[in-house]
């Protein structure tokens, strides 16, 4: 089964992986502390606004994790004192769902004091309070819902989704929240 980029989130830990039929070429790399996807040296050209993108990024005791730019005005808006629950709902419902083919929806999750997930679908603004393992993904399993993430460690939460059965892994990051922020990448070979 295809089910495109998904994220699964559980307090104290979280994981994001990115799976593309379209835009296999890309990798995840670490700017201080901020993970990136973007194309790989041998990657075709593409104009397509939605491929390069902070995936997570940490914000005092959280990390925000998602599929696009709204990572980005999510942390922002934790930076700022917002409950993660009114920072994803304000920065996925100001971003709205992707205006490509697919609507893709936006889908992000927020793991550390409080943890959240939260996706902007076509028909729905959906935001969650996890307090079990939860995921959510772009296509197929739209909606956040039970699935059990067998990891501890941030290295363990990357490798598990990346190695999950649904088709077209390209990377996958994972994150650990405490007393400190761990995170690790898996690329492909
Ligand atoms: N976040 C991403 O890494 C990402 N990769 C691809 N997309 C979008 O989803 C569409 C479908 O991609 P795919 O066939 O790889 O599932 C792409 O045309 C692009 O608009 C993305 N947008 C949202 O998931």
């Amino acid at each position: 089964m295809y089910i495109g980029r998904f994220i699964v989130v559980a307090p104290g830990i979280g994981a994001y992986r990115v799976s593309s039929r379209s835009f296999p070429n890309r990798q995840i790399t670490d700017r201080s502390g901020t993970l990136t996807v973007g194309p790989t040296a041998d990657a075709p050209e593409t104009d397509n606004p939605y491929v390069s993108y902070n995936c997570l990024r940490s914000v005092e005791d959280s990390a925000v994790i998602g599929n696009g730019s709204h990572v980005d005005p999510i942390a922002e808006k934790l930076k700022l004192g917002y409950p993660a629950r009114d920072a994803l709902a304000e920065a996925l419902l100001a971003l709205d769902y992707e205006k490509d083919d697919y609507d893709t929806p936006r889908i992000a999750g927020v793991v550390g004091s409080e943890t959240y997930i939260g996706t902007v679908r076509n028909d729905a603004l959906l935001v969650r309070s996890v307090s079990e393992p939860t995921i959510v993904a772009t296509y197929e399993r739209d909606s956040p819902d039970a699935f059990a993430l067998d990891a501890e460690t941030a290295e363990e939460a990357a490798r598990t989704v990346y190695d999950l059965e649904f088709e077209h892994p390209v990377c996958a990051v994972g994150v650990t929240t405490g007393t400190e922020i761990e995170t690790a990448i898996v690329n492909s070979d």
